[in-house]
């Protein structure tokens, strides 16, 4: 079941990933990278918009009727800007054919990707609502877009949500190395542009070197683990995306020494190698609103390694199916039992409960 899904994923990821690697390379060695700030005030970059670009004209090359929530949108871009989105892809196509030769198509006649028009038109295929009914595609071009801004982690995000379940999930790491989190050896293959983690719901999580194509899958477990005092946290680099303050008090409480910070959907992939256990995401402002794309493919990818999935408060799994944003309040993951996971989520809840107002 949904093996054209994965691949037609697999391959959209992997073209993202050597792009958005190679870009990154160019920024961290002459830091010239056309940035613009979002009206939320967050960074978005020529990456996340070529990322999302060949992604969306993949997906639509292989399944037309598909919708798509895309994190991105054309809407307010400059003409020239949409030519440095198109420059941007197409001058990594070239040495993308060289360096991963395949009979695999990212084009079709309906969407050939030519032009700026085809850029714009493809960009804004991302602005689906979402929603209960049917299936679509979930995507975050560049998860991380500040770690990737710093020459750290960020990953390349694409789910597939059928009836309001993450059904599908690929996640793109180029710039993950394992021996630094903790990973033995590296598997075979691996290379600069790091690993491909990818799962279908029922069917296991797995992962491969980004640079090998020929599918050699190695299947990814979270550990099992007795009581919380052993266990490794995962949280952002950035202060202001979940409460680092609260997350110190939960660890202390819960006898927690050892934590890394990291940015991205990367955290997911880390957990479900076994490398840490506990990811904290608590809401600095109970107003925010977690956007799907930001948890949709690592969803998938967590439950299949066997972990636990769920909000900061409650402990429900988070509810893919609401629209672009989840209603529920931050995100905990965990290697699981769901008996360990239930004591983080009840500490996570008295540490937000007496926040004074
Ligand atoms: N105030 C906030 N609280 C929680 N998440 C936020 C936030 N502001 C931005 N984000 C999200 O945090 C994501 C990065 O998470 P992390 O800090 O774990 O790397 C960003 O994804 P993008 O980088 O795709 O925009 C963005 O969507
Ligand atoms: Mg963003
Ligand atoms: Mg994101
Ligand atoms: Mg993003």
């Amino acid at each position: 079941m949904y093996a054209k899904e994965l691949e037609v994923a697999t391959e959209a990821v992997r073209k993202a990933s050597f792009l958005t690697k190679r870009i990154q390379q160019q920024i961290i060695s002459h830091r010239d990278t056309t940035t613009i700030t979002k009206s939320d005030d967050s960074p978005v970059t020529v990456g996340d918009y070529a990322a999302q670009t060949i992604i969306i004209n993949t997906i639509k090359s292989y399944f037309p009727q598909d919708s798509i929530v895309g994190e991105e949108s054309a809407k307010g871009l400059e003409e020239s800007f949409l030519q440095q989105i198109l420059d941007t892809i197409e001058s990594h196509e070239q040495n993308f054919q060289r360096e991963f030769p395949s009979d695999f198509k990212y084009t079709s006649r309906e969407y050939p990707l030519k032009t700026t028009q085809d850029v714009a038109r493809v960009i804004n295929m991302g602005d689906y609502e979402g929603g209960s009914t049917g299936r679509f595609w979930c995507l975050d071009p560049i998860d991380g877009t500040k770690g990737f801004l710093r020459g750290e982690q960020f990953a390349v995000c694409l789910g597939l949500i059928v009836k309001g379940t993450v059904t599908v999930g690929c996640i793109g790491c180029p710039n993950l190395t394992l021996a630094n989190y903790g990973g033995v050896d590296e598997l075979p293959g691996f290379d600069s542009f790091g690993y491909i983690f990818r799962a279908v719901s029922g069917a296991g999580a797995f992962y491969s070197s980004a640079r090998d194509h020929e599918n050699h899958w190695v299947q990814v477990h979270s550990r099992f683990l007795t009581s919380t005092d052993g266990m490794i946290t995962l949280e952002g680099v950035e202060k202001t995306h979940s409460s680092h303050d609260e997350q110190s008090t939960i660890k202390s409480k819960l006898g927690i020494t050892k934590s890394v910070h990291l940015d991205s959907q990367v955290k997911y992939c880390i957990l479900a190698l076994g490398l840490a256990d506990l990811y904290l995401r608590l809401p600095i402002k109970m107003s925010y609103q977690e956007k799907i794309w930001d948890h949709a493919a690592g969803n998938v990818i967590v439950l299949e390694a066997g972990g636990v999935h769920t909000d900061s408060i409650e402990g429900a799994p988070l509810d893919f199916s609401k629209g672009r944003t989840l209603l529920s309040k931050g995100v905990i993951a965990s290697c699981g039992p769901g008996s360990l996971h239930s004591s983080v989520v009840a500490v996570s809840k008295s540490v937000i409960e007496s926040r004074q107002v």
